[in-house]
This record gives C-alpha cells, sequence and structure tokens, in this order.
C-alpha cells in the first residue's frame, strides 16, 4: 500500500458575511454582458445592458481548494447583487453538477434568497434563505440561487472539488422550469412558457 504524502497545510479562511473570502485561491465573477440568455425577457436584460453597461457586475464567487481528485472539497461564497428583469429576480446561471450525484451545502450568510432546485424528470423546488439558513442540495438537482431582496445575497458553500458544473443543460432547455418573479413584497414561483424539458444529465 502506498501512502499519498500530504502537501497541504491547513491554513486559515476569514469568510466575511459581506463575501469576501481572506485566504481563498479562486474569484470569479459574472457580469451583465455575460448574462445573455439567462432571463426570459430578454428585452429587459437588453434595456439594463443599454442603461447600466455590460461591465456592471452581477455576482462573484470566492472559493478555496487544497487538492483536486474525488476526496476533496470547494468551499467559498457566492455574492450575487439585488435587481430584477421584467418581473424576474436576479439569478446566477444555474447548473447541474457535471458528476450529477455530487450534493452541495449552501448556507446564507446575509441577504435573502431563493434557492431554486429542479430535476430533469420535473421535480421542483425552491427554499427561502435568510441569514442562518441553509439547504443541503441532494445530487442530481440542478440549482440556481435567486436574490428575492435588496442588498446582496451571499451564501457559504461547498461541494466536492470532483463535481464540475454542466450548464448546457439549462440553457438546452430554454431555462429552468419555474421562475422566481415579484409578488408585492416578496416572491413566488411562475412557471416558464419558453421551458421544453430537460434533456438526461
Ligand atoms: O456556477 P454558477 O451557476 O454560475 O453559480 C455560481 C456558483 O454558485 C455556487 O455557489 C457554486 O458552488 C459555485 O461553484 C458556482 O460557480
Ligand atoms: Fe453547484
Amino acid at each position: 500500500m502506498t501512502t499519498a504524502s500530504i502537501v497541504d497545510v491547513p491554513t486559515l479562511l476569514e469568510i466575511s458575511p459581506q463575501g469576501p473570502i481572506e485566504g481563498r485561491s479562486r474569484r470569479y465573477e459574472k457580469f451583465l454582458g455575460d448574462m445573455s440568455g439567462v432571463y426570459r425577457d430578454e428585452q429587459a436584460w437588453q434595456d439594463a445592458v443599454a442603461e447600466r453597461g455590460a461591465d456592471e457586475l452581477i455576482y462573484s464567487v470566492d472559493d478555496h481548494r487544497y487538492q483536486e481528485g474525488p476526496g476533496a472539497l470547494i468551499v467559498g461564497t457566492s455574492t450575487l447583487l439585488p435587481g430584477r428583469y421584467g418581473e424576474e429576480f436576479a439569478v446566477t446561471r444555474g447548473h447541474l453538477h457535471a458528476v450529477a450525484d455530487r450534493a452541495e451545502l449552501y448556507y446564507c450568510l446575509s441577504g435573502r434568497g431563493v434557492m431554486l432546485l429542479e430535476t430533469v424528470d420535473g421535480q421542483s423546488s425552491a427554499i427561502e434563505l435568510t441569514p442562518g439558513k441553509a439547504v443541503d442540495v441532494p445530487g442530481h438537482w440542478i440549482h440556481r440561487s435567486v436574490n428575492v431582496g435588496d442588498e446582496p445575497f451571499v451564501t457559504l458553500f461547498c461541494y466536492a472539488a470532483d463535481a464540475g458544473q454542466d450548464y448546457g443543460i439549462i440553457a438546452e432547455a430554454g431555462g429552468m422550469k419555474n421562475l422566481v418573479v415579484a409578488d408585492g413584497d416578496g416572491w413566488k414561483l411562475a412557471p416558464n412558457p419558453d421551458h421544453t424539458g430537460y434533456r438526461a444529465g
């Protein structure tokens, strides 16, 4: 039997409830111009680009990993700014894990949001998150964060480093089955008329 050499010495991560992580290994950002085809109301998105510019920040992800491979974790924060495109609230692109059985924890650090969840065979769920609330997303569930509040929606997440992301599954289906839309001061789910059903994950 061989023993893998230990190359990573644990270090401190300082996680701000506003999102930034000191000690992160990566940060990535998505801007308004990157969100083409994500919102159902394409015109509302185009108007926003014309008004605010394609380089307005929509969400950012700070994360940390030591290793690759099946035993490793990715730990990070997702910070989704508030916004509305027609009736629809600001969302992340959303994905199914490329290794579909990989689960993911989301714990809300600040703001108010919804985790929108769907399976390829038609189940759906939407869970509201406020600070201190969490959702343990099972494998095989497509997931997307939605900001239904008026401040940044920040979650701490943790998932297997070998999970990967399949973004095509939502795009090819004409969007997710449900939209999270404004309803008075709150939100509700509305069926997405453009959704054509998912291909097998
Ligand atoms: O990957 P997106 O759907 O664009 O969402 C942004 C991020 O959301 C989550 O927090 C995931 O854990 C990240 O790995 C992901 O990249
Ligand atoms: Fe994920």
